[in-house]
């Protein structure tokens, strides 16, 4: 779980000048997995996703090759499982909520058109977050496999404590808008480094979120298996990184919880962003109809809520600072330091001493190893004062140096895709798609069977699926709740299906 404090006005969390940070620890999970008995283990002789003899060889890409200790950022425990509390019902703005229930004909029903739990068979875990679990599973019709996220409604409902000025109906509020947002943001985008949505429906306790299966495993599992990468690997994944954060930048949405974690292979070893449940969609008009963007560079919006992962956090959100987009791109750097170094820039036992450091100790030390490209490139990221960082929208956007000769159909480059560290990436390869589908990346992924989910940690492909004991009783759902929930059903387009089919 990313959240170390929970979209709470930075004035609540201010005690005394200091941040107030809730303190978390993994603990131990139950182990079964949610949801009614629904699997009918009916289909055995499914074709699979192809897979290439390449992606069988490993090759060691750590200069270092050492494996390490890595502590999943995630927090479990967030809060415990109470009966949900008396909460007063809110009314969410119609606009903001609803999504297409149904888009498609009677003949293509069972492949493009509403699905629900039964259409799926659970195949394993393959992650756990805050409010729930994802799961490997099958459908039926089609024998395609997705990842099903599910979302406990009950733990969104909770009750919490409130804060010096939130009340239980704010807190509930905002996770409400946070579970609503990761469905319409991941409904609306379309990019080869961005997961993809195909469905969403709900039943009487679950959300559930059918995606894409990117079945790489996360690069947090390859961070731990390599210990440090190379800087050609290093740059490989921050172009990719950055051509997905750019495109949502324009968009007018923020990222906010960029960390390894979140960041997924896919089976050519290509990076693939995941998670959309901390991302926030501008207010603005342009950013909204997803048709026009914000001018590049321009703030997407002053956002105040404190939220991501400490370790990989912006000053500026840490400080309770108004802030933009361009907490996205100090990310980037605490993500790219991370994979050669090891570590994040800043780390510590808990929340509290990382929090400190970030916003206390000078500049991080740039690995000596480093080439001069590379310490520039992370310098200019990870300057605390927002104002001297690298603004790369506008980077982005601003012709760089041209290259003497330019040759038909070369894009265009600007300073930050013609940094040196960049200088091996084919950008417009890259952002049309074309690399993902017809090289590899860096880091090929030990595919032998798509169902087995080899790169997901054991820790959770492990565990047993069961559907005993699936729903705690206090974990009901109060008839006044259920209307909290509607219309957050959705079918992706005919064509998008048949794009991604
Ligand atoms: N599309 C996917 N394909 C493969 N695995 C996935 C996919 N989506 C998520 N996962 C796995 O499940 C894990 C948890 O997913 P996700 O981060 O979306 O859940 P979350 O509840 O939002 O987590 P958190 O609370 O930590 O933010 C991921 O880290 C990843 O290992």
């Amino acid at each position: 779980m990313s959240i170390f404090a929970l979209d709470e006005d930075i004035g609540k969390l201010t005690v005394n000048g200091s941040c107030a940070i809730i303190d978390s620890e993994d603990d131990g999970f139950d182990q079964e997995i949610s949801g009614d008995l629904w699997h009918k283990n009916l289909l055995s002789n499914d074709p699979r996703p192809e897979s290439s003899s390449s992606q069988l060889a490993v090759p060691s890409m750590s200069p270092l090759n050492i494996s390490r200790g890595r502590r999943r950022s995630s927090v479990y425990d967030k809060m415990s499982v109470v009966t949900p509390p008396n909460t007063r019902r809110l009314q969410m703005p119609p606009s903001e909520y609803t999504g297409p229930e149904s888009v498609c004909s009677l003949s293509t029903l069972k492949k493009h058109g509403p699905r629900d739990l039964e259409d799926f068979r659970p195949i394993r875990v393959l992650g756990r977050g805050a409010y729930g679990k994802v799961l490997l599973v099958k459908d039926f019709h089609t024998t395609r496999l997705y990842a099903m996220k599910q979302l406990k409604k009950a733990e969104i409902l909770i009750h919490e404590e409130p804060t010096v000025s939130s009340t239980q109906e704010d807190a509930l509020e905002k996770r409400l808008e946070r579970t609503f947002a990761e469905k319409t943001i991941l409904s609306e985008l379309e990019h080869p480094h961005i997961v993809k949505l195909f469905y969403t429906f709900h039943d009487h306790h679950r959300l559930y979120l059918i995606l894409q299966f990117i079945p790489g495993g996360e690069l947090f599992y390859h961070l731990k298996e390599q210990g440090v990468l190379d800087e050609d690997t290093v740059a490989f994944y921050a172009a990719e990184i950055s051509s997905a954060i750019k495109f949502l930048h324009q968009k007018g949405i923020v990222y906010r919880d960029l960390k390894p974690e979140n960041c997924l292979l896919d089976e050519r070893g290509h990076l693939v962003l995941t998670d959309f449940g901390l991302s926030k969609k501008s207010a603005g008009e342009a950013s909204r109809s997803g048709e026009t963007s914000p001018e590049a560079g321009e703030p997407v919006e002053k956002l105040f809520s404190i939220i991501g992962t400490p370790e990989y956090c912006a000053p500026e959100i840490l400080e309770g600072k108004p802030y933009t987009q361009n907490c996205d791109w100090y990310s980037l750097g605490c993500l790219v330091y991370d994979m050669l170094a090891g570590k994040p820039p800043y780390t510590g036992a808990n929340h509290k001493v990382i929090l400190n450091k970030i916003l206390k100790d000078k500049s991080p030390k740039i690995p000596t190893f480093s080439s001069e490209g590379m310490k520039d490139f992370l310098g200019s990221l990870l300057k605390k004062d927002v104002t001297k960082r690298w603004d790369v929208d506008k980077l982005w956007a601003v012709d760089g140096p041209k290259p003497k000769k330019k040759k038909a159909g070369q894009a265009k480059t600007t300073s930050f895709q013609s940094h040196f560290v960049f200088r091996k990436i084919n950008w417009s390869k890259l952002e049309s798609g074309e690399l993902q589908k017809t090289t590899n990346g860096p880091i090929m992924p030990i595919i032998t069977d798509w169902e087995l989910a080899e790169n997901f940690d054991s820790e959770f492909t492990g565990m047993r699926l069961d559907s005993a004991g699936c729903i705690d009783i206090k974990q009901e759902i109060k008839p006044e709740h259920a209307h909290l929930f509607q219309g957050f059903s959705y079918v992706a387009s005919s064509s998008y299906l048949e794009r991604h089919f």
